[in-house]
């Protein structure tokens, strides 16, 4: 991430007193990412990631962090967020909402081939059935409601061409998502955002996804639309690559078989998760924000996906090809 706010080794010293991890003897900012300030911390008892939330308040955090604590329980590998001495998970530091998780062990894949999607895949059908009983309901903030905020906002700094696309795909969304279909998709709590680099490897072995700041309720195909858009493309031209996407679609249906519903909407999903991206960037790219270290992401990379995705073809979902 870029580092936002600063935090040193005195910063934490009396902070970290609340947490049962013992003194910190090291602090390390990260510098990938571009939503919240990550560091590295090293305590008595082993290393943790501290994240200061920027832009998330203290009434939204408890659903990521104890949607976390309950996937974590449930086997999904995911970090495993630590309570102070009053079971709060999320408490302030330099008067921003702050988190300590569990380090994951191993690196991100950039490169992955089918058999790193496959276990993607698995994981992430497991991971939404895991949570389907997590009480907590909270909406996906990147969804219709944001999109109709967020639209007016970046459409001046576009070209005519580029504002035609835009508008006509939110309106293409808009009626799918007013649609019975819509409706009859399952859904529950969702990952969102689960790029190459918010999923740990170690070699071939998955071990853990995380940064679930993005998580919301939504439906289960958008997710493994978002997945896929990143997971299983030429990054140079957003092409989806065959094998990579039917390895990935595979291993879930394997875990979670996918539903008619789910295998009309695939291709729109695959649009729909192309706008999101594309939309964020640009919002992010015109109006940037403060900060130490900044990597923005570029736009046109999902605008070229979600062109693609709207001429199509795609690989169909496996309850076709079964
Ligand atoms: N639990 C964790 N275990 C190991 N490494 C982690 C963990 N959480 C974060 N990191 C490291 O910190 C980096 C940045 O984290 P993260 O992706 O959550 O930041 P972010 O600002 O939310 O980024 P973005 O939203 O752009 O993906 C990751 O790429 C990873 O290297
Ligand atoms: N994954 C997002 C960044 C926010 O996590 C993107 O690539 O635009």
């Amino acid at each position: 991430m870029a580092v936002f706010t600063s935090v040193s080794l005195d910063d934490l010293q009396e902070w970290i007193k609340q947490f049962p991890v013992g003194q910190v003897s090291a602090v390390r900012g990260i510098s990938s990412g571009i939503e919240n300030s990550n560091f590295f911390i090293t305590t008595d008892s082993g290393e943790f990631v501290l994240t200061i939330f920027e832009n998330l308040g203290f009434e939204q955090l408890p659903f990521y962090l104890k949607l976390m604590k309950h996937l974590a329980s449930r086997g999904v590998l995911v970090p495993d967020p630590v309570s102070n001495q009053h079971g709060d998970l999320v408490t302030a530091l330099h008067g921003k909402p702050a988190a300590i998780v569990s380090k994951l062990e191993g690196s991100s894949q950039m490169s992955p081939l089918p058999v790193h999607c496959a276990e993607v895949g698995a994981m992430l059908a497991k991971m939404h059935l895991a949570a389907s009983d997590f009480s907590i309901r909270q909406k996906n903030l990147r969804a219709a409601e944001w999109r109709h905020a967020t639209v007016p906002e970046v459409l001046p700094f576009l070209d005519a061409d580029r504002q035609r696309l835009l508008k006509a795909e939110v309106h293409f969304q808009d009626a799918l998502e007013a649609s019975p279909l819509y409706r009859s998709l399952p859904n529950g709590p969702v990952h969102a955002d689960l790029f190459r680099n918010n999923v740990m490897f170690d070699g071939e072995r998955l071990t853990g996804f995380f940064d679930f700041y993005f998580a919301g309720c939504d439906t289960w195909i958008f997710d493994v639309a978002v997945t896929v858009n990143d997971w299983c493309i030429d990054l140079e031209s957003g092409a989806l690559d065959e094998a990579r996407t039917l390895a990935l679609l595979n291993a879930y249906h394997s875990v979670r078989p996918f539903t008619e519903p789910e295998s009309l909407v695939w291709q729109a999903m695959l649009r729909a998760g192309a706008l999101r991206f594309w939309l964020s960037r640009l919002y992010d790219f015109y109006m940037p924000r403060e900060a130490e270290i900044l990597t923005p992401h570029d736009p046109g990379h999902f605008e070229r996906i979600l062109r693609l995705r709207e001429t199509g073809p795609v690989p169909p979902l496996p309850y076709f090809s079964a």
